[in-house]
């Protein structure tokens, strides 16, 4: 049997509002992602969708049920191994890409070196490979700033890969390039992702993209559906 790399249990998250009042965000989400599968995740706005991923991360816990990460349930972990988890264990992406403009190119891709440790020059290594896996490695000594869109979010796919993360989360990675490059950028991380055997969740807007991924699910008003 694959591995399970992320597991949602019967996942609620209520937010509180004024007045006691309470929005539920997610209501009874299980899900299961194996190592190398790449799930889409579709919804209209307000459905549940960005909850989704900061559970999957680690960066806010849920109200009730488990989230596991590598088989560890994240509710049961400090907040220092909750961190570490996160830190070892998952690559994120976003629809704006935070680089930092004035570094290079080749440096973007190191900051989770720079900030987590590790071998520098063996990360340094993989950051060239993963440029080069992705067409930029004429481009490594360039500020980020002089990048077109696409390229901009091709780096923040080689950074988000660098620590060889077994969860990569993406959060609508297409959404501020234009359709042609979006498909691109979309094939390079699923491209990416399976090479490396991670399993990927991406959010995502668009019918043609999500039906590249190996399973779509719609979330409606909290409540997890296949679609
Ligand atoms: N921190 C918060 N405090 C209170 N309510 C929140 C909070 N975060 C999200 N919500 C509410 O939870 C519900 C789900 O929000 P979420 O951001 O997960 O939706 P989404 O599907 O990602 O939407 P979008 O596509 O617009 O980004 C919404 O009703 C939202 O208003």
């Amino acid at each position: 049997m694959e591995p399970e790399v992320l597991a949602f249990r019967d996942v609620t998250k209520r937010y509180p509002l004024a007045a006691g009042a309470e929005v539920e965000a997610l209501r009874g989400v299980s899900l299961d992602v194996p190592a190398g599968r790449a799930v889409a995740l579709i919804g209209r706005s307000g459905s549940g969708k960005s909850t989704f991923l900061h559970l999957a991360a680690g960066i806010d816990a849920p109200t009730r049920g488990a989230v596991r990460l590598m088989g560890r349930d994240l509710g049961q972990l400090s907040d220092r191994e909750r961190t570490l988890a996160r830190r070892d264990g998952v690559g994120l992406v976003f629809q704006f890409f935070h680089l930092l403009p004035h570094l290079t190119v080749l440096d973007n891709v190191l900051v989770p070196a720079l900030i987590g440790g590790g071998d520098l020059a063996a990360l340094r290594a993989r950051a060239g490979a993963l440029l080069a896996r992705v067409g930029l490695s004429g481009r490594l000594a360039q500020p980020a700033q002089q990048l077109s869109g696409g390229e901009m979010q091709r780096v923040a796919l080689c950074r988000a890969l660098l620590r060889r993360p077994r969860l990569l989360l993406a959060d609508e990675p297409t959404g501020n390039l234009d359709e042609a490059t979006g498909q691109v950028v979309m094939e390079l991380l699923l491209g990416l992702a399976r090479e490396e055997g991670s399993a990927l969740v991406y959010v995502t807007h668009s019918r043609e993209l999500a039906a590249l991924a190996d399973e779509t699910w719609r979330l409606h008003s909290g409540l997890l559906e296949r679609a």
